[in-house]
């Protein structure tokens, strides 16, 4: 996508969401979780090209119109919490002033009614209501951010996209911000949450999809992928084992670069397991793209 350099950031993702329930999408940076969530949205650079469907009710958000992603899904359809908040507020105007305005945009609720509203959206992503009428240059990192989660949440969109939304909280803040999503999700909403942060999808995640150069390499459940059985793919325990909480071990190695992607597992290069059937890429077969899954370690 940059310059005459073809990037493939995303292959083959595949993935369903069901209401009432939360996917974590992980990954090392630079892996293509955002480009996927710019995607569904149409919110892509116009030079880049994509393929396949997603489909949001009757919509396919891969072939629906501008006009229709602007009209119908983007805010209503599909609430955005982007992954650089400050770049998405508007400079000049107060927090206040930009809540109530999707306030009204959005639900259309009484004149009377839009500045309590507004508030109570502030409030549900912790967002200090003293700091309401500042400007967006005077929030820090996690004041925008929860700023950003608030204007996500007005819409009571069905599907909620968080990507990564508890960059720069505090671990007492990151809890209660995606507890806040997690509720907010119910019964009768979706969410999917781009993280970094494993502790935060354990917390809240019905399952786990874990994204390597570009490709979902696993999808479980999230009880199994933290609990006794562990994740399936080699890629995804390292990520397990990396944890401070954990064994603190860092992967070696480092990501391919998306332009130079070899022809078979991405992985095999940094996995102690690679033979040389790695050189095949791996199927995603029983959600899993992997040659040498790790052994299921409970009977
Ligand atoms: N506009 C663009 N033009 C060219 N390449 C891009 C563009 N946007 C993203 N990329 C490339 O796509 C790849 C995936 O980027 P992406 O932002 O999706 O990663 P990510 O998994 O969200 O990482 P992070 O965790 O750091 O946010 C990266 O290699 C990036 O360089
Ligand atoms: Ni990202």
């Amino acid at each position: 996508m940059r310059g005459d350099t073809f990037v493939r950031a995303v292959t083959d993702a595949s993935f369903d969401l069901r209401l009432g329930e939360c996917l974590a999408l992980v990954g090392e940076s630079g892996c293509g979780k955002s480009v996927l969530a710019s995607a569904l949205l149409g919110l892509l650079p116009g030079n880049a090209e994509t393929a396949g469907s997603a489909h949001l009710g009757d919509t396919d958000l891969m072939t629906a119109g501008e006009n229709v992603l602007a009209r119908s899904v983007r805010g209503r359809r599909i609430g955005l919490v982007p992954q650089s908040p400050a770049a998405h507020l508007t400079p000049v105007r107060t927090v206040r002033s930009q809540l109530e305005e999707t306030v009204r945009e959005l639900t259309g609720p009484p004149r009377a009614e839009v500045r309590a509203a507004a508030e109570r959206a502030a409030e549900r992503a912790a967002f200090p209501a003293d700091h309401l009428d500042r400007h967006p240059h005077e929030l820090s990192g996690g004041l925008a951010q929860r700023a950003a989660t608030a204007l996500a949440l007005i819409g009571d969109a069905p599907l909620l996209l968080a990507d990564e939304p508890t960059t720069g909280l505090d671990r007492d803040l990151v809890e209660r911000t995606v507890d806040e999503l997690k509720r907010h999700t119910g019964d009768s909403r979706a969410l999917l949450m781009i993280t970094h942060d494993l502790a935060a999808a354990e917390r809240i995640a019905d399952r786990v999809a874990v994204m390597y150069a570009g490709r979902i390499v696993e999808i479980a459940d999230a009880g199994d992928f933290f609990g006794a059985r562990g994740p399936r793919h080699p890629y995804a325990g390292r990520l397990l084992d990396a944890l401070p909480e954990r064994e603190f071990t860092p992967i070696p190695g480092m990501p391919p670069e998306l332009t130079a992607l070899p022809d078979g597992c991405a992985f095999a290069a940094r996995c102690t397991r690679a033979t040389e059937r790695c050189d095949r890429l791996p199927a995603f077969e029983n959600s899993v793209a992997c040659h040498h899954t790790l052994e299921v370690q409970r009977a």
